[in-house]
């Protein structure tokens, strides 16, 4: 029998409430696998448990109930295996973006000489395209070159995981597609396995080979899984102009202003649930649970459990 790469079984995150009140289910019932050298992005309204579920996947954090299996081992702490790059960047302000690097690649080969891991370092510095700055320490870079300089240090390590925590979410438009160009020619490279966190629906698209959507929190669950099947290499001026690419950026959008919200209630009504009313407008305002939205052209499958799959492009028949 073939295992995934990495499998989460029915985890679920609770804390305990204030003053003696009810515990808080952040998700729960949330399964999900990676498969080796997939791109898999992960997107849901802030709360719903994206960042926690990061974190256990790490080693910093766990799960309440529910398993996380990387090939056939559990994990239970972090390792070097698993590289994580997060928002604020988290480099050494007292080091040079070269000793950064350097740091992460030595920790991983402990017997490599020096020159072989400063020439190591300098090839994903440069391929992130930050070889006239290798000297400056954090404070004397852009947040894009930090941002850069993170990136750098997770892929040189060569972790089998690398998890990205919203990676660009600080970073303007023009500077974030760049290292977003930077990501997909570092990626194709190497071809490990990714799960980002993202709020950008079209990064989401241009990156990924699977979308995971998540209901709103508390009590978030993964709905359904998209495939994103547009053609490799992508590039953001040509991924636009493909027929099915609004198709799925409608599915995502409509996903998130009104599904998503509307899936959570129809859960807790389901159960007889209650919370305080929402501070969530769009929650909200949202009323059509277990609807599939109105796009311009319908998914090939589509569904609310989240074991489906959901497809744009018909799959071929082959016959005989
Ligand atoms: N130590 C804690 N005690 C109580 N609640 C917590 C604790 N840590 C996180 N939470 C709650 O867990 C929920 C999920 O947080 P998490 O950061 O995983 O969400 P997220 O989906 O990543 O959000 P965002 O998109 O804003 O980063 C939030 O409601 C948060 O308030």
């Amino acid at each position: 029998m073939s295992h995934a790469f990495v499998e989460v079984q029915q985890a679920a995150k609770r804390f305990p409430g204030a003053n003696d009140g009810d515990d808080l289910t952040v998700f729960e019932n949330v399964s999900f696998t990676l498969e080796k050298g997939e791109f898999v992005c992960i997107i849901g309204h802030s709360g719903c448990g994206k960042s926690t579920i990061m974190n256990a996947l790490a080693g910093l954090d766990q799960f309440s109930d529910g398993a996380m299996i990387m090939e056939g081992k559990e994990i239970d702490g972090p390792s070097l295996e698993r590289g994580v790059v997060f928002q604020n960047y988290s480099l050494l302000p007292w080091l040079s973006a070269l000793q950064n690097v350097r740091f992460g690649v030595r920790a991983r080969w402990k017997d490599w000489d020096d020159a072989r891991v400063t020439q190591h370092s300098l090839s994903y510095l440069e391929m992130v395209g930050l070889k006239d700055v290798v000297d400056r320490k954090p404070a004397q870079l852009s947040g894009g070159m930090r941002q850069r300089v993170s990136i750098a240090r997770a892929f040189a390590t060569k972790p089998e995981l690398l998890l990205l925590d919203e990676p660009f979410g600080a970073l303007d438009a023009l500077t974030r597609g760049v290292i977003q160009d930077e990501l997909i020619k570092i990626w194709s490279k190497d071809r490990q396995t990714v799960f980002m966190i993202t709020h950008d629906v079209d990064e989401a698209i241009l990156l990924a080979d699977r979308i995971l959507l998540m209901t709103n929190g508390p009590e978030a669950r993964i709905a359904e899984a998209v495939e994103i099947d547009l053609p490799r290499p992508r590039q953001r001026s040509e991924i636009v102009k493909h027929p099915h690419f609004y198709t799925i950026r409608n599915y995502l959008v409509d996903f998130l202003v009104s599904r998503s919200g509307a899936l959570r209630t129809a859960d807790l009504d389901r159960r007889g649930l209650h919370y305080p009313e929402s501070v969530n407008p769009v929650e909200r305002a949202s009323t059509a649970a277990d609807t599939p939205p109105a796009t311009d052209g319908q998914p090939a499958s589509a569904g609310t459990r989240s074991d489906t799959l959901v497809t744009f492009t018909p799959k071929e028949t082959h016959h005989g």
